[in-house]
Formats: C-alpha cells, structure tokens, sequence
C-alpha cells in the first residue's frame, strides 16, 4: 500500500504557481485552497495531505518532519541553511536578491548599515567582499531604510524592480538568482523513498513538458 505524503505549501506569492505545477504532475490540490482559511486539507484519492504555512516556515516543518516534502524559495533555503534536501528546482516565483540604495553613494563609511530581512545571506556576502557590516533586520518594507537615513544599503529580493524604481533606489550588485526549491525531509526520504520518487519524477516530466 502506497504511504501517505504530508506537503507544506507556502501561502503567498508562490502557491498558485506551486498548485498549478502540482496539478499538472497530477496533485490537483484545489484553486481555492488558499482563498480558505484551513490550514490542514486531506486529499484521500490523492494519498496526499496539504499543510498552508508562511514561506520562511515550510523549511522548519520539512527539517522536523512535520512534512514530507515542501515548496520554499531558494532566498529561503540559503538564509536558513537547514537539513532538508534540496531534490528539484521548480523554476517558479523566479527573482534575485540583491544589494542595493540611494544612487551616487560610495560605501565610504566604517561598517556601513545593511537593512534586510535576509541577515545571513547579507552577511555571507559582504564576508565575502571582505566589507565589515552592521546588520539592520527589517521584516518588510526594506526600502524604507535608505530613504530615511536608517541604512547605506539593503540586501531585498527583486523581481519586476518597480519598488526600487518608485522609490528612486539603484541596484548595486546581484547576489543570487532565485526560484522556488522541493525539499525533502531526509528521513522521509529513506521510509517514503516510492511516493516521493514519483512525485518528484512527475513534476520533473511536467517541467521538461513546460520546457520543451
Ligand atoms: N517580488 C518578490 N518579493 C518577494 N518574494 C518573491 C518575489 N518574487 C518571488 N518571490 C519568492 O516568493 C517567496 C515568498 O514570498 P512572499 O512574499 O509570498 O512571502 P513572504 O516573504 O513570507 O512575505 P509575507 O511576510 O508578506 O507573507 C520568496 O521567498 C521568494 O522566493
Ligand atoms: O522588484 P519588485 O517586483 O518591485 O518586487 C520586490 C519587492 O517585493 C518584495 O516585497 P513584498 O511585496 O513581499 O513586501 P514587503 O516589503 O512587505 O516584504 C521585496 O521585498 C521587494 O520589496
């Protein structure tokens, strides 16, 4: 008897991409799912069960195994750094994450002010650089920091780039394309290994399908 697989589904700006790509693989999880407010759906005939959680949260319930499998930005996977396998670029929800302030602005100043909400994937970066930094952590609404003095930089996701252009920010330096990531818990891995094959074949056939 095939075993049941528990996904986390990230609410958001992901999830109807994430359901539309699961729904082709065949995992139809529902348009409206996300429009209710349950946060635990069963799917008998699919042998499936969905869980709804905030995108930085899906990478903890895979590493504790409260889910088998889960759909999270590679932003995510690089700020969080958890024991989770990283089994299949979905190429979704694509953006980077960048560095970027007030145009015409030198970063002359001793441990320069980095606003974000990505703190180690900043830090990692300007390490790199072989820039001492202060970290500023925001939750939202990052491009607020230079436009009020609070920080030099910020290190933020882009997609279109409208936020930075209405606020008349520049990108200074990309750091890492994005997309969204499957992740498996390693343990379920091993005892599951047949159902999360073939989910993970499914969706692959699906992408080169999308490819082709
Ligand atoms: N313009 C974008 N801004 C932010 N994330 C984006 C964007 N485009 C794609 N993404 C991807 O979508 C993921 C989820 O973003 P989303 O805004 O839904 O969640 P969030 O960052 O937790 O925001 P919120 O706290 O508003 O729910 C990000 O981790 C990233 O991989
Ligand atoms: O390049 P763009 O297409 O303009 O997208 C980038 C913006 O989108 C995200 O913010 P979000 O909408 O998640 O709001 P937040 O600032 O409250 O996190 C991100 O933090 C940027 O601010």
């Amino acid at each position: 008897m095939s075993k049941r697989l528990t996904i986390a589904m990230p609410k958001g700006r992901i999830y109807e991409e994430a359901a539309e790509l699961m729904k082709q693989a065949g995992y139809e999880l529902g348009a409206d799912l996300e429009k209710s407010r349950k946060l635990i759906l069963e799917f008998p005939e699919q042998n499936i069960r969905v869980m709804m959680a905030k995108p930085m949260d899906v990478v903890t319930y895979v590493e504790y195994g409260a889910a088998d499998i889960g759909i999270a930005g590679k932003d995510v996977l690089l700020e969080q750094d958890r024991d989770v396998y990283e089994v299949l670029d979905l190429k979704i929800s694509p953006c980077y994450v960048a560095v970027a302030g007030l145009p015409d602005q030198p970063l002359s100043r001793i441990a320069p002010k980095i606003a974000t909400k990505y703190p180690k994937v900043a830090s990692d970066y300007f390490r790199e650089q072989g820039e001492q930094i202060e970290i500023i952590p925001l939750n939202g609404s990052i491009e607020l920091a230079p436009l009020i003095g609070l920080a030099d930089r910020i290190v933020d996701i882009v997609s279109t780039g409208r936020t930075l252009k209405e606020n008349g920010l520049v990108e200074y330096e990309k750091i890492e394309d994005i997309t969204s990531r499957l992740i498996v818990n390693p343990v379920s891995y091993r005892l599951k290994s047949e159902e999360i094959d073939q989910m993970v074949t499914k969706l692959s056939q699906v992408m080169e399908e999308g490819e082709a």
